[in-house]
């Protein structure tokens, strides 16, 4: 990860030149030990410089070792080790440890027992435990900032409190005492507690220090004080060897199910990285156990400190290792929000006039700036720069072999592809040239203004960076945001995007495109922790957000995604990535995908396929038919749901799998577990513009059900205009994935708010998952066509592609019941007085029904071609085809309950009045579908037969003309 701090500060010396020209001539004033080009310097610097990497060197083979022992740590990045630090406290520990247990005497030995019994008296005999504890984690967790200064901090506290016991238990000895009344003490640590105990009474400061060394405990252990009971039982539990259950159901004083996640999190302390794992496992299969009910469910995955997943509920971020808003600041957000001031999470932009908007998300161009005139100059103490804390960077270790034997149906093994064929890229870099020179030019800025802020840090992510700013007491942010025009002006870029404030922090935001920017390969997504986490075969990588951590989503949570962005904004490399995500996860068992290339061109890398279960689609005619297909195949699914009582496939998978769904006993069908269905469509513009009431109707209808079926649909599109984006699927399509858009009007369709327009393009994007109010800035992932091919080779290589082809045939003509519209009630009623009377007249249905002439002709045609009355034969009444005793199967017919969505064999369809011919063609499709995939239930002949009569339209409904709008097709 990218994060860094700086001690940046305006200088006041300078001249006011002109800030345009600052960034490229200011030598930048970050202070960084950075070797010089100078002889001079390098003369006085060499050998220190041979020092530290002896120092070096010897850290990282102790560092090595180290995360060697126990664990499969032994590879760390080298950005990633602080084995220079971690050596100095294994030092110290092996130092004490020489001196104070083993009692090594002579001068040296002396003095140096001297200095640390002088500091600590008797408690410096605890130092070398706490040392080397200290030391290990800095060289197995380098980057876990939380983690180590809480255990610091611990450390600290406790040595305070050690030695201040130690001292008033010793009666309180002063310096007159000299080093044997003191040593044998707490050392001068413990003198300078004096103080306090000379106030309190030796009885209270005992008291005291010992609750003060208590804290350090829980603070050792990261127990907060309310958690104290369920640690102490926890230990308890353990000690007389009960696990915590609760199989009746009932959870401890009223508590909810949050309870059970955090109780195990809390009492599942993992210890070693193997315990971690453990743990984080066992979570994330309890979050698997509730499929479709998670609260807040977001497809993003994410990590706590410790590694194991958050469950969506807890998350308020997207970002691993951004902080998340401490109860402080939540409390005064609250107070914050009652005042109508903007909250830690609100995120506005500047408007042209430069005051501030509360837009959910935006990014300023050029807004006018107001200098105004400043305050005095405040004087920000070294504190206030803090270093920000890093996501943890991705190991180059490969992608874990999964660990369940891939065998798929007609028993084949498969091999997932391995992960060396999505090569890693280069580290992501901390901080560069270019940064030192945006963090000079902001600087200037802000002190041309007269404005009392300090640029605290910065976190470079791959295309752009996020400066944070921090402002004296007293100052306005107004003040900072007002100089967006002149910040574009001195960094020379008008894609400068304010944050004020970063959502959980007090400190302003100013994203900057990198002018070195850097390629986010996919290989890396996938090989980070986020994604190693889960083996789910619908997880992608997505990308790398502004502060470096890497950003992976699961597909199946979306459930549905829009993906826009203008030309050469970067949504097919987005889909290649997702697509080669799949394939590198998931097998074509477990993974089908529909694939439709209205463009030819991006998506012919993955024909032939085994995960295919059509050829790719590029005829958008054929498209719209495929997605009906869809419809269909949801609805038999559900019937499959509904038959054996699951909510979602996944439960039905997993019982298929366990044994434990059984067909009829006289039915022929062998359940098989159902794969999930990816359908990807390139480019929605060209489906809509051949069918749009099909294929919106068709979208719609997939989007609103196909979650629990398992079906997954990801629409792209470069044309993110109304009448393509439809108000219908956007409202049905909840996860947006906006690339560069063209004007701010297609951002808001997209996203429902101004952003995209100002995004840098070539994978720049705002990501918003379903479920977050704010989008995410990612840069997408990308992957070579070299990369592509290889997988797909490998891929091709193990298993053909076998095509339903029932899919790409021409679907069963829509039934007519959706085109009689209102007429439906009065068309059954036509029905049953003809059928009754056995009499087919015009004007008899004119006054029974007391509808025109028009209608009443109108209906007469669709009994006709329904095939209730024969045709017309001038002015006589026309003959009756159907008698009374059939009346029910008709009307039945004419409502179209012999099941539109074709029932499975064993479907609750199976009791409705079957249509009574099968079309021959259909029939052998569905036959060649049983026999190349009949995933889950079979599609057999009888199952097509009960549906209704398929007819065709002809032309609009002419109701007045009295012509034959409808005409009887093969059934
Ligand atoms: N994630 C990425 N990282 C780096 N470069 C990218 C990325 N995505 C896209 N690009 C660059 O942008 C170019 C255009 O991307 P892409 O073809 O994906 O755009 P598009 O939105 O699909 O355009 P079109 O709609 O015209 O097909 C790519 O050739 C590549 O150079």
């Amino acid at each position: 990860m990218a994060t860094r701090s700086t001690s940046a500060r305006s200088s006041t010396g300078q001249k006011g030149s002109t800030s345009s020209r600052a960034p490229k001539t200011t030598k930048t004033p970050v202070s960084r030990s950075k070797p010089s080009a100078s002889g001079q310097e390098v003369h006085l610097v060499w050998p220190v410089r041979v020092a530290v990497s002896f120092w070096q060197g010897f850290g990282h083979l102790v560092g090595a070792a180290i995360r060697r022992m126990g664990t499969d740590k032994g590879a760390m990045p080298a950005e990633e080790r602080r084995d220079g630090a971690g050596l100095l406290f294994f030092l110290l520990a092996l130092v004490t440890a020489t001196f104070e247990w083993w009692g090594l005497t002579g001068p040296l030995a002396d003095s140096v027992r001297g200095i640390f019994q002088g500091s600590f008296g008797w408690f410096s005999v605890l130092l070398p435990p706490m040392f080397l504890i200290f030391s290990v984690l800095v060289f197995r967790q380098p980057s876990n900032m939380s983690t180590n200064n809480r255990v610091a901090l611990g450390f600290s506290i406790l040595t305070l409190a050690g030695c201040a016991l130690a001292h008033v238990a010793a009666g309180n000895p002063n310096i007159s005492d000299g080093f044997a009344g003191i040593s044998a003490a707490g050392g001068m640590v413990g003198v300078l507690s004096g103080g306090l105990v000379a106030n309190l009474g030796s009885v209270t400061s005992l008291i005291v220090f010992s609750l003060v060394a208590f804290a350090s405990v829980l603070v050792l252990s990261n127990t907060p004080v309310r958690h104290i009971p369920a640690r102490l039982r926890g230990i308890y539990e353990k000690l007389m060897g009960t696990e915590p259950g609760y199989s009746d159901g009932a959870l401890p004083n009223g508590h909810d199910q949050s309870y059970l996640y955090e109780h195990a999190a809390e009492s599942k302390k993992p210890r070693s990285l193997r315990a971690r794992q453990k743990a984080a496992r066992e979570a994330e299969d309890e979050f698997e156990d509730v499929v479709g009910t998670e609260a807040f469910a977001t497809p993003i995955i994410e990590l706590d400190d410790d590694g194991a997943p958050i469950p969506a509920s807890k998350s308020p971020s997207l970002r691993p290792g951004v902080r998340r808003p401490t109860r402080d600041q939540l409390a005064a957000d609250k107070i914050k929000a009652r005042q109508g001031l903007p909250t830690s999470s609100d995120v506005f932009d500047v408007a042209a006039d430069g005051e501030p908007v509360t837009e959910a998300i935006g990014v300023i161009a050029s807004p006018t700036g107001r200098a105004t005139a400043g305050a005095g100059v405040y004087d920000f103490d070294a504190a206030a720069t803090q270093a920000m804390p890093a996501p943890p960077l991705a190991p180059p270790t490969p992608i874990p072999a999964r660990s369940e034997q891939l065998l798929l149906s007609g028993d084949v093994t498969y091999t997932l592809p391995d992960s060396e064929f999505l090569p890693a890229g280069p580290p992501g870099k901390d901080a560069t040239e270019a940064n030192d020179t945006v963090v000079a030019a902001l600087t200037d800025t802000m002190q041309q203004f007269n404005v009392d802020a300090k640029v605290t840090g910065f976190s470079r992510g791959p295309t752009v960076t996020r400066y944070e700013i921090e402002l004296a007491p007293g100052t306005k942010v107004e003040r900072v945001t007002a100089l967006s025009k002149n910040i574009s002006y001195a960094v020379a870029s008008s894609d400068v995007r304010i944050l004020s404030p970063i959502p959980g922090k007090s400190a302003i935001g100013i994203e900057i495109p990198n002018a070195d920017k850097e390629i986010v390969v996919l290989g890396d997504v996938l090989r980070s922790a986020n994604a190693r986490r889960t083996e789910h075969p619908m997880v992608m990588g997505v990308g790398k957000d502004v502060e470096g951590g890497f950003v992976v989503a699961n597909l199946a949570k979306m459930p549905h995604l829009l993906v826009a962005g203008a030309t050469g904004a970067g949504k097919s490399s987005f889909v290649n990535s997702m697509i080669v995500s799949i394939l590198m996860r998931a097998t074509p068992d477990e993974v089908r995908m529909v694939m439709v290339d209205p463009k030819r061109v991006e998506l012919t890398a993955y024909e032939g396929v085994p995960h295919l279960i059509t050829p790719i689609i590029t005829n958008p005619k054929k498209a719209a038919e495929a997605l009906q297909w869809v419809v269909r195949e949801m609805d038999q699914r559900y019937d499959d749901l509904a038959n054996y009582g699951f909510k979602h496939i996944d439960e039905f998978n997993k019982a298929v799998k366990a044994g434990n769904v059984h067909p009829p006993v006289d039915s022929k069908r062998v359940v098989r577990p159902y794969p999930y269905l990816l359908v990807i469509v390139d480019e929605l513009a060209d489906l809509m513009m051949v069918a749009p009431r099909d294929v919106e109707d068709s979208i719609v209808r997939i989007t609103q059900l196909a979650r629990a079926a398992g079906i997954h649909l990801v629409l792209a599109t470069q044309r993110p205009s109304v009448d393509v984006v439809t108000g219908l699927i956007k409202a049905n399509v909840p996860s947006r994935m906006a690339f560069a858009t063209s004007s701010v009007t297609d951002s808001r369709v997209v996203l429902d708010q101004p952003g995209a327009e100002k995004l840098l393009g070539q994978g720049d994007a705002l990501f918003l998952p379903m479920g977050k109010s704010k989008p995410v800035r990612v840069q997408g992932a990308w992957v070579t066509e070299a990369e592509i091919k290889a997988v797909v080779d490998h891929v091709k290589g193990q298993l053909k592609a076998t095509y339903r082809e029932d899919v790409a045939a021409e679907a069963p003509k829509k039934v007519i019941e959706d085109d009689i519209g209102d007429d439906m009630d009065v068309l059954l009623q036509a029905t049953e007085l003809v059928v009754t009377t056995q009499f087919g007249s015009t004007s008899m249905l004119q006054r029974k029904l007391r509808v025109g002439f028009a209608k009443a002709g109108r209906l007469m045609d669709l009994l006709e071609s329904r095939g209730v009355v024969g045709p017309s034969e001038g002015s006589k009444a026309r003959d009756v085809l159907v008698k009374p005793d059939d009346l029910a199967e008709t009307l039945a017919a004419i409502r179209g309950d012999g099941g539109a969505g074709g029932g499975s064999a064993v479907g609750p369809s199976a009791g409705l009045p079957a249509a009574p011919t099968v079309d021959p063609k259909i029939a052998a499709l569905s036959e060649n579908a049983n026999a190349n995939h009949g995933w889950g239930g079979d599609l057999v002949a009888d199952d097509l037969a009960s549906r209704p009569q398929a007819v065709d339209y002809n032309d609009g409904a002419d109701d007045e003309d009295g012509e034959d709008a409808w005409s009887l097709t093969g059934r």
